[in-house]
């Protein structure tokens, strides 16, 4: 027994005092009850008998958790130690089941009598087995209690942490798939949560943009008592240290101002005393690697407490923000961009519009279209001699043009104003010609009533357009040499001569030097022309082409989209002996012929490659009046006849009718 230890023989090893005693070797463990009750005493937990609810012992560490000395314990009720809140839900813990021996850990706080509080877990079992006679609660009960204040505030923190961690998902949640005229309220009530969570008193988010000297506070939350900051540019100079720091990427975390703002921040420092700002907090934020815009914490009403690692936590929701307002600027930008988009585009249909209705129109006003060699030499010269009153001879196969390009020598003169009068000489017969262009007095032939004034009057002022000049009836051609000559000339039936200002364009497609017409030939030869076929200009085939697919399809209300490359090939390689008008009614036939958006050309008989026998001019135009005729019935004139078809005048057309022999086969 004498080499027991007692409390008092560890409590003096134990003491500091004790160190300068030189100790013998430490006595070896003895397992005897006393060496068990020394363990109590010296337990980090602690112990204790209850017998019928009353304590009967106590060890010092339980003491301790009590606030008293053990000796006090002793016959005191230990639930009376228990906080008076959580004594029902220990009752209900130790509610023994008959095979119960011991409980499971529970929590509960223990009141000091000093007054505080401390959390315990708690552990108790019996001593002795219950019986009827012997009931649990009247057994004897060892327990174990242990402080659990220190792991509680770890608890508390991880909850909290938890917490937050929650908040932010569900924040960065509430982004996902959010349309876009949302984002704004959306991170409105984000920074109100924030705010409340995290006890701050105002919460803005800043952009950051290109201009320099001006930031803009976008969003902005205060707690009812504060101010939050007015929405819109904020100019740097106001605090150029604070939003220079952070908008360099650096957070800036001032737990308590002023002593933490540095010398240079003098505005800044002046701002919070102003405002009563204790604490402030910024944090940069990134978003599809550029630095969009930051999020600040203002406290007033307390300092910031906050782990300065909750700084990386709220730059993530920083950036669920600054993502959310990437993704609405660059929805903006591609509505933006669509929207443009869709201006050129209808922009292009419009002058795409336009400028097919534009090769229409010209067709229609007479314009010329192509842009070839030989047709831009041929305007070149059309545009030097327009502005003159310079007699023109345009010659040139037939279907060239070269009523068109008399058309465009008159609008583009001085006489434009007026308009051109024409006269086909081979389509009046030569009896009518001399009163047709000269006029007529009353009386003058036989069925001549009344005085009539003839072109070359009604010119005046204006262009003369003599085509067919070739056609013109020799009798007559002293007559005519003279006008061109001096502009003079009398009626037919008077002796009265009139005087005129007209500007004579003749044309033909046959040679006037021959011998009879020398004298005509040189008085208009004066500026000639000389309109090529069109198979010396086969590029303006396809221009041409569209140009009647497009005047063709308004008038018969079709519409070609496109035309085989194979068929436009074969319209360029085709020699066209009937020109331009011979072209304009292939297409037209084609046309006709069209039940889809693509155009099909059934080629005329001749062609380049010499496979198909080669025909006369004379046959080709055969052949296509004969062809209108058919297709029209024979009918010549009104909307929709030959003469219209073929473009030209229903005299004309009878006249060439005569000339080629056509008749209309009997039926
Ligand atoms: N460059 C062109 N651009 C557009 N259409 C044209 C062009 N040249 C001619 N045409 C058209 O071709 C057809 C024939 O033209 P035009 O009557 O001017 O020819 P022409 O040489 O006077 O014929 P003719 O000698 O048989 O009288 C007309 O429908 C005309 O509008």
């Amino acid at each position: 027994m004498n080499d027991k230890l007692t409390t008092r023989d560890i409590n003096t090893r134990a003491s500091p005092e004790s160190h300068d005693k030189p100790l013998d070797a430490p006595p070896p463990w003895d397992s005897s009850p006393w060496d068990f009750r020394l363990l109590f005493d010296h337990s980090p937990a602690g112990v204790y008998v209850v017998q019928k609810g009353q304590i009967c012992y106590a060890n010092p560490a339980m003491g301790e958790l009590l606030g008293c000395s053990p000796a006090l314990i002793i016959d005191q009720p230990l639930l009376s130690f228990v906080h008076p809140d959580d004594r029902p839900a220990v009752e209900s813990q130790r509610r023994w089941r008959s095979e119960d021996t011991k409980t499971a850990p529970f929590l509960t706080r223990i009141v000091q009598a000093n007054g505080t509080i401390t959390a315990v877990e708690v552990m108790e079992s019996l001593l002795n087995d219950p019986s009827p006679l012997n009931p649990p609660d009247d057994c004897v009960r060892v327990g174990v209690m242990i402080d659990v204040t220190a792991r509680r505030t770890v608890d508390v923190e991880i909850q909290e942490r938890l917490h937050f961690e929650q908040l932010l998902a569900d924040l960065s949640a509430g982004f996902v798939n959010l349309p876009c005229d949302q984002i704004d309220s959306r991170i409105d009530t984000s920074l109100r949560s924030l705010v409340e969570f995290l006890g701050n008193d105002r919460s803005t988010f800043v952009e950051f943009g290109d201009d320099e000297d001006h930031v803009v506070i976008s969003h902005s939350y205060a707690v009812p008592d504060c101010q939050p900051f007015p929405i819109g540019p904020f100019a740097v100079s106001h605090l150029p240290w604070f939003i220079n720091e952070f908008r360099s990427g650096k957070n800036v975390f001032l737990r308590s101002i002023p002593q933490d703002l540095p010398a240079a921040a003098a505005k800044e420092r002046a701002h919070c005393l102003e405002e009563g700002i204790q604490s402030n907090v910024a944090i940069p934020i990134k978003a599809g690697g550029e630095r969009l815009g930051g999020l600040t914490f203002a406290f007033v009403r307390k300092r910031c407490e906050w782990p300065r690692d909750i700084l990386s936590r709220l730059g993530l929701i920083g950036e669920v923000f600054a993502n959310a307002l990437l993704r609405r600027r660059n929805e903006q930008l591609l509505q933006k961009t669509m929207s443009e988009n869709t201006r050129l585009r209808r922009q292009l249909e419009q002058e795409n519009l336009y400028l097919r209705e534009q090769a229409v129109v010209k067709h229609h006003h007479g314009k010329i279209i192509g842009h070839s060699d030989a047709i831009t030499r041929v305007l070149a010269d059309v545009e030097r001699v327009a502005t003159t009153d310079a007699p023109v001879l345009l010659t040139g196969e037939t279907g060239t043009g070269k009523e068109l390009l008399a058309q465009t020598i008159h609008e583009l003169s001085d006489r434009k104003g007026r308009p051109m009068v024409v006269v086909n000489c081979a389509s009046l017969p030569a009896t009518l010609i001399e009163s047709e262009l000269f006029g007529r007095a009353a009386g003058a032939y036989t069925g001549a009533a009344s005085a009539e004034i003839g072109r070359f009057e009604l010119a005046d002022g204006s262009t003369l357009f003599l085509d067919e000049i070739g056609e013109f009836p020799l009798e007559l051609q002293a007559k005519l040499l003279r006008v061109l000559q001096d502009g003079r000339f009398e009626r037919l039936g008077t002796a009265k001569t009139i005087s005129v200002d007209v500007r004579i364009i003749a044309a033909t497609n046959r040679d006037l030097e021959a011998a009879t017409r020398k004298n005509l030939f040189y008085r208009l030869n004066v500026f000639p022309i000389r309109v090529p076929p069109l198979r010396d200009r086969r590029e303006d085939i396809p221009p041409l082409t569209w140009a009647f697919v497009e005047s063709f399809g308004r008038r018969m209300g079709k519409s070609i989209k496109t035309i085989p490359r194979k068929t436009m090939k074969q319209l360029q390689d085709h020699d066209w002996p009937g020109n331009i008008r011979e072209l304009s009614n292939a297409v037209e036939r084609a046309m006709i012929l069209a039940d889809s958006d693509t155009l099909h050309v059934d080629m005329p008989a001749t062609s380049r490659d010499g496979t198909q026998p080669h025909k006369t001019l004379k046959e080709v135009e055969r052949d296509q009046i004969q062809l209108v005729l058919e297709r029209t019935g024979w009918r010549i004139r009104g909307s929709g006849g030959a003469a219209e078809q073929l473009d030209i005048k229903p005299t004309t057309l009878e006249a060439r009718m005569a000339k080629l022999g056509i008749t209309r086969p009997n039926r």
